[in-house]
Order: structure tokens, then sequence, then C-alpha cells
């Protein structure tokens, strides 16, 4: 089909002022925050109804073409790039929130529906939606689902997944399946709900999503101690687990908090430095849990494991607290990084991040590493910042060797190559270090049925 054609069917579909294809627009949603691969779709196409996205879906396998979905453009495995003329699906109009039921607790929302916005409305219920990252203001949760999306709150809250109660999708043959009917109890065989959270769009483009509202915690309480040692993170963690719940532990390494406070829009912890440092969150419903916090603190810092710490007083200082966390990824974005998002379980943290640490200390002497993450959920990311005079091509290159190392150790402890990032294009080629030649199969083979044409979001997370 000529360029012409095409954009006179996606017009026919969608309405000639929702297909774009000037240079701008093929530039922004042609890509997502990875910044390795270079957009070039052919077509921007921005349906409003889950009929349109059928239609779409329908002319692609007509025509033997390719889709990509399109949300905040906030990943960061590549999931949502297209570098090879595919049709960029936005959603962007369909961000309507609808349905809210107080009952039920849930509340129905377009794909495009910007996770701010669930979160604002919930507040405006004074109920909360919970799953929260540094990208909320911009996350779509289309996208949000399409990858699983974890966060800073899963330690309590749990992952994207465990917010969904239905889904509307189209799948890759144009059939449209609401899925679960927003059921709580439903054990009628497979949930095929699931094989779209976290199917990266390869199966089928979600278009709705009924989501889960709960309680809204009170009165949250931030804890940032500095920690010299890497292992004793654990026993922190340890520590204040036994004796209370955490709505977050996280963790970032001295280097990851100096190029945040090199910006100058937060204020340091406090003034001593040491290698490490948690970021403890928790509600306190009475004094009880503050006194029992401020036991807690003292007692690792008896034992050797805390050097410093401070308790936030107000709101404005669990906020800039968190900052020194929450800010860490954009501010690193300047240095290209390559990033890894890789997990175990929380028990097996410390041997194997020793591993992972030695590996990269070793093979990279002259590259800056920078540590944080959800500590808390057995999740680190590892970024490497590319030195200025080094070319990213360069830089890319003598990474992905290194991968091949940093992966055989995930495998070693049975962990995941990608815990809340997704897989897209740049972690597919690693995914047999965290699933079975038999599981992949199995992946292929479902991907076949749900998309014998490959028009969803080929290339990502699987090929057929
Ligand atoms: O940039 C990264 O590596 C992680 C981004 C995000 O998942 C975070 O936890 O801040
Ligand atoms: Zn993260």
């Amino acid at each position: 089909m000529t360029q012409e054609a095409l954009i006179e069917q996606l017009a026919a579909i969608v309405g000639a002022d929702k297909v774009r294809t000037d240079d701008d627009s093929l530039q922004t949603f042609g890509t997502d925050w990875t910044k390795i691969y270079d957009p070039k779709p052919s077509a921007i196409v921005f349906p409003k109804t889950t009929e349109q996205v059928r239609d779409i879906v329908l002319l692609a396998n007509k025509h033997a073409l390719a889709l990509v979905p399109s949300g905040g453009r906030t990943g960061l495995s590549a999931g949502a790039v297209a570098a090879n003329g595919e049709i960029v699906v936005a959603f962007d109009y369909m961000n309507q929130i609808s349905d809210f039921n107080a009952v039920d607790r849930t509340v129905k929302c377009g794909a495009g529906v910007i996770t701010e916005q669930l979160q604002t409305f919930a507040e405006e219920q004074e109920l909360f939606y919970p799953v929260d990252f540094a990208s909320s203001g911009s996350s779509q949760l289309g996208g949000n689902i399409s990858t699983n999306a974890g966060g800073i709150k899963v330690i309590r809250w749990g992952m994207t997944r465990d917010w969904v109660a239905g889904l509307t999708v189209v799948t890759g043959t144009g059939e449209v399946l609401n899925l679960n009917k927003d059921l709580l109890k439903n054990n009628t065989g497979y949930d095929l709900r699931q094989l779209f959270i976290g199917g990266e769009g390869t199966l089928g483009f979600i278009t709705e999503a009924t989501m889960r509202l709960t309680r809204a915690p009170k009165n949250l309480n931030v804890l940032v101690l500095g920690v010299p040692e890497l292992d004793d993170i654990m026993k922190v963690l340890h520590q204040f687990q036994a004796a209370m719940d955490l709505t977050a532990f996280e963790f970032f390494s001295d280097k990851a908090l100096q190029k945040v406070l090199a910006r100058g829009d937060v204020p340091a912890p406090f003034e001593s430095s040491t290698d490490y440092y948690a970021l403890i969150e928790f509600e306190a419903l009475t004094e009880t849990e503050l006194d029992t916090a401020m036991t807690l603190f003292e007692q690792c810092l008896e034992n050797g494991w805390v050097a410093d710490g401070v308790i936030s007083q107000s709101e404005t200082q669990a906020a800039n607290l968190w900052r020194l966390r929450e800010d860490i990824s954009e501010t690193i974005s300047e240095w290209t990084p390559y990033k890894n998002d890789i997990s175990v379980v929380v028990s097996k943290v410390p041997p194997f991040l020793r591993d992972i640490d030695d590996i990269v200390t070793r093979e990279y002497p002259d590259f800056e590493i920078i540590w944080f993450g959800h500590i808390g959920d057995g999740n680190l990311h590892l970024n490497i910042l590319k030195p200025d005079e080094l070319a990213k091509e360069e830089f890319f290159q003598r990474c992905n060797k290194v991968s091949q190392w940093v992966f055989e150790t995930v495998e070693k402890y049975q962990g995941s190559v990608s815990a809340e990032h997704g897989v897209g294009m740049t972690k597919k080629p690693y995914l047999q270090y965290s699933r079975s030649a038999a599981e992949l199969a199995y992946m292929k083979a479902v991907k076949a049925v749900f998309d014998p044409n490959n028009v969803m979001n080929p290339g990502k997370l699987i090929d057929l």
C-alpha cells in the first residue's frame, strides 16, 4: 500500500485530524525514554474508541502492516519504539474516567488515562490508587498494564497486575474481548486478562481497564538512613519488617545521591555521607508506630549498620526525602545510561548484589556505576553512565558484552532480567536467562494464537 493510500485508510477510520505524519509527531510518538533506537514510524494514529482500534487492527491484518502502541512513552526497554516504519497507535484521546463504583471500589479508565489522573480521581473519592513511580505525571494506564509497572510502593501494595479488575482488549485478529467482567472471584478457567497484563501489546492492545482502588494511607512518615555497608541494608530491612508494616523500602548509593544533590533542587538528608542509603516509609496511625520506628532506628545505630539518619517532620520534608530517591532516574538520564532492572527473591539480595557489583566494578573500571532501586522487593536498578568522550554505539557495545556475565549471575540466582521495566527490544536477547526454552516455546505459541499475522508490536518481547 502506498503511504498516501495508508493515510487515507487510517483517516477513514479515525478522521483526518487524528492521523499525523509531520516530522515532529513521528519523532515524538515513535519512541520512548530508552534513547537507543532512532524512531522511524510511517504514521501516528489517534483512535478514540475500541471500535476504531479494532478497525485499525483489521486494516493492519489485511495489508500486513505493523502496529506499535504508544502511551506516555516513559518505558525504559524500547517496548513502544517504532523504528521500522510501523504505524503508532497513540491512546492520548482515550483518556476518560467513568463508571466509578463506591461499593466495588472500582473505576473504568480508558487506556490513555494518565496515572496521576487516576490517583487524583481516587483522592477525590477519598480513596487511593497505590501504584506510583516518578513518571506518574505522564505514564498512561494502558502502558502501565502492558508492562505490569511496579514502582516505589510494591512492598505494600503490589504491582499494576494486582489492581486490574477487568480489561477490554483488541486482539491481533481484531477480536474485542471483555476480560474478567471486573469480578473479584471468577474461577472459570484460564484468566486471559493476565496474558495481556505484561504482554507489551504483543497479543493485542488494551483499550479500557477497570481499576481497583483502596483505602488511602494516613500519616506517612519517611526515614532516610545512612548505611556504610551494602550488606547491612538487608539487615535493616529485616529488623524493620519484623516489627512493622512498611509502605516502601528503597535504596540508593552515595554516587546517585550526589548527582541529585548537584542539581540543587533538594537539600542533603544529613551532613555525614555513607556509601549507601535506605529510604523507609511507614504509616503511623498512632504514636506507637513512630515510637517503634525510633526504637528500631536506635537498634540499627547500636548494631553499627546505620551511621546517621533523619525522619520527616512534615509532609514537605517527606516529599523532599522522597525526591532524593525519585529524582535519580531523570537526573542520570543526561549520561545516556545503560540500564539494568534485575531482581531476585529478597533473601538472596546480599550475595547477588555483591556478585554483580564485583563483575561491574571489574569490567567497567572507567565507567561510573549507579546503584539504586526497590531493594525491599529484591529489585535493583543498575545504571552504567556513558563517559562524555565515548560514542553511544561503542558504549552500548561494551555494556552488552558485560551484560552476558550480569545475566549469567541473574540465572545462577534464579532471578529476572527485567523486574518491572518489561522486555521490549532491549531485554529480548536475554530472555533465556530468565525463562526456560519450554516456557519460551509456549510464549511463542500463545503469540501465534492471538496475533497470527504478527501485526501487534512485532519485534518486542518475543518473536514469532
Ligand atoms: O532509571 C532506572 O533505571 C529506574 C527507573 C525507575 O524504575 C525507578 O525506580 O526510578
Ligand atoms: Zn524502579
